[in-house]
């Protein structure tokens, strides 16, 4: 019997309807190109809409002082200058135009009395910077590029009677498969999850922009469509991933009641004044401060409160440092004993601000604990933990046009799915203003390299059936595994033996477990039919988990310091030999998970320049400091 494949032709496919996946739909529609937007869930439903901060842009609203080399300056001691600099260089320098652009399309940011765009503070930025809406700043981000795409649609029906014509939402879709001719996209392969229907969409390029990897850990504030796609997808074309060793573990997660464990408590709790304490009552963030950062953080709880009224001539509170300081803070914290019964710390914003104002600043906090853990945060404070947040790794792209490395053409990708921009850790703030300039560049770039084409490249029948049969398989599985005790045990080993503090023995035993995980996911299986039928899709996303996972262990265990998102019991400080190193993953032939050392490029003498010489010491070895002179 031949199996039913709904048949599409577009000049850019997107994968991802997140901030990225959009901004790079309408870059391409507006060069003119045919354009899809596929999307593994609603659309609106993507992880950009749960942003609460806001986006980090240096527009100097609040303080006149900032500008982009602040903001470079800053995202580069985020990452531990581990970034791909002119990445941080390009994200710094358009951040602010992304978000005036974004104006223009209708999104309505708070403001500052005087009517510009509002700024906040966050953790690792020097001057207010987050342009916000509440705390829904990810929800007006989705609200005002979906709007976008709508009048684009509008334009588009006015000239040619159809809505579709030129972009078209595909949602609740999943692609399982990049099909390409030779080194060449050729298009993607997926299945419509209600229908279980299968679809082909034939495009010269594709933009990657699926978001993160959290699924393959237990406690995670991620969703469940991140079971790392996008990274597996880049992987099996050809593509190489960066730096996978490197997660993001938010500090605060709830960790109370089991139910809602990992869901995220937004930093700017902190940010307004919320403090972290042990169960002793201490503020043990004092005891945490880095050399590398002694300099801007207040030493005492008097001069990090005066910060609050008075950041122009006080330091900041340590509360503030980057998220991985601060997690392995509370990490210490609970394990000398310090924390509270179900394992966390205490964040206190009651005792801080009046209740009206507490229920003002952050109004969502305030629901999501009365309703989810029937805590009174006006009166009572948080209890908090880590909870796996953010991938720092991903597909390894040229910055200026976002289009992958590798043995591949016609793959971009942006935002989260992609790695580089943010070194070894990503300051928060900085993801949604990285969606919007790389997804910009992304679909600016996959649209003029269609228009350079000549034969556009064919998608084979041999390629399309193997698509089929490999989708198809868990479910003709009688006796295969369950998918959801594979994936409990995969999120075991990460959560265990991949998680916050790493060792070498626990990352050889995880590498090794994986392997027996893969044997067992190759024979997965699922009841029922093609309906919707979310074992079989599970079972579908495992082999992506697994591929994703397997980098992270590798590049764990390979990277012997401990930087940002990566550390490493055994070799607990920063090396400046290791910077020079980026970790470079592709898939060999026999579908091996292959991992490379290349040198991380160098940065520019006007860049190196907007450092103090005391500072890139702490950073870089003798002979690039020579260099410098
Ligand atoms: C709770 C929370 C709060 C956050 N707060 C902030 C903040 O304040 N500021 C900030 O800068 N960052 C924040 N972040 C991080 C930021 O939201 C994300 O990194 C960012 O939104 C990622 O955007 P994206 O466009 O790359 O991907 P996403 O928004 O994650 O979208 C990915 C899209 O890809 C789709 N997809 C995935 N796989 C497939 C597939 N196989 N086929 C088809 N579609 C697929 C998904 O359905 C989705 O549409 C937060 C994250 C979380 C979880």
């Amino acid at each position: 019997m031949t199996t039913r494949i709904e048949r599409h032709h577009y000049d850019v496919v997107v994968i991802g309807a997140g901030g990225a996946g959009l901004r790079a739909a309408i870059e391409a529609r507006l060069a003119g190109k045919r354009t899809a937007i596929i999307s593994k869930s609603l659309f609106g439903k993507a992880h950009t809409v749960m942003a609460e901060g806001g986006a980090a842009a240096a527009m100097g609203n609040v303080n006149s002082r900032d500008n982009w080399m602040v903001h470079f300056r800053d995202t580069m001691r985020g990452g531990k200058f581990l970034n791909n600099f002119r990445m941080a260089e390009l994200h710094a320098k358009e951040a602010p135009e992304r978000i005036w652009e974004l104006e223009t399309y209708g999104a309505l940011f708070d403001r500052t009395k005087d009517g510009k765009i509002s700024q906040r503070n966050f953790g690792g930025h020097e001057y207010p910077r987050l342009a916000h809406v509440g705390d829904r700043t990810g929800l007006e981000l989705i609200r005002t590029l979906q709007q976008k795409i709508v009048s684009l649609q509008q334009e588009d029906f006015a000239e040619t009677g159809n809505y579709d014509a030129k972009i078209r939402v595909f949602s609740e879709t999943t692609i399982t498969e990049l099909l390409l001719e030779g080194d060449r996209i050729a298009g993607a392969f997926g299945y419509y999850r209600e229908s279980g229907e299968f679809i082909l969409l034939e495009a010269p390029a594709v933009v990657l922009a699926t978001g993160g990897v959290g699924r393959s850990y237990k406690v995670t504030s991620n969703s469940w469509e991140y079971t790392g796609d996008g990274h597996a997808l880049a992987l099996r074309s050809g593509a190489t991933l960066i730096n996978m060793e490197f997660l993001q573990f938010h500090p605060t997660g709830m960790v109370w009641p089991p139910s809602v464990k990992g869901i995220l408590v937004t930093e700017s709790v902190r940010g307004d004044g919320g403090v972290l304490k042990n169960t002793d009552g201490k503020r043990f963030m004092f005891n945490y401060v880095p050399d590398v950062f002694r300099k801007q953080y207040a030493e005492t709880e008097e001069e990090a409160d005066r910060w609050y009224k008075d950041p122009d001539n006080n330091r900041r509170p340590p509360e503030l440092l980057p998220r991985d300081e601060v997690a392995r803070a509370i990490n210490s914290e609970v394990k000398a004993g310090r924390g509270t019964k179900a394992g966390g710390v205490l964040l206190d914003i009651a005792s801080r601000l009046p209740a009206e104002e507490v229920q003002r600043r952050p109004p969502s906090m305030y629901h999501q604990f009365k309703e989810l853990a029937d805590v009174d945060i006006t009166k009572e404070p948080m209890e908090v933990g880590p909870t796996c947040h953010y991938v720092m790794g991903g597909v390894e792209v040229d910055p200026d046009s976002a289009a992958a490395f590798g043995r591949v053409e016609g793959l971009f990708a942006a935002g989260e799915v992609s790695g580089g921009m943010h070194g070894s850790n990503r300051l928060g703030g900085n993801s949604l203003s990285d969606l919007l300039v790389f997804g910009k560049r992304a679909g600016e770039h996959a649209a003029a390299y269609a228009d350079a084409l000549g034969k556009r490249p064919k998608v084979t029948t041999g390629d399309v059936e193997r698509a089929v049969d490999a989708a198809l398989a868990p479910l003709s599985r009688e006796n295969g595994e369950n998918p959801y005790t594979l994936q409990q045990d995969l999120q075991a080993v990460m959560g265990d033996l991949v998680g916050i503090i790493r060792r070498e023995g626990e990352l050889t035993d995880a590498l090794k477990r994986l392997q027996e995980l893969k044997l067992r996911v190759a024979n997965v299986g699922a009841a029922g039919g093609r309906r919707y039928n979310p074992g079989w899709h599970l079972a579908l996303d495992l082999r992506n988990m697994l591929i994703v996972s397997e980098c992270t262990a590798k590049a764990a265990l390979e990277r012997e310091e401990s930087r940002g998102g990566h550390t490493r019991e055994d070799f607990p400080k920063m090396s400046p030999q290791w910077r020079l190193v980026n970790l470079v993953c592709s898939l060999d032939e026999a579908g091996d998970v292959h991992l490379e050392r290349k040198p991380v490029p160098a940065m520019r003498t006007e860049l190196i320049q907007l450092f103090e010489r005391t500072e890139l010491s702490k950073y870089m070895t003798d002979e690039e400091l020579t260099e410098v002179e």
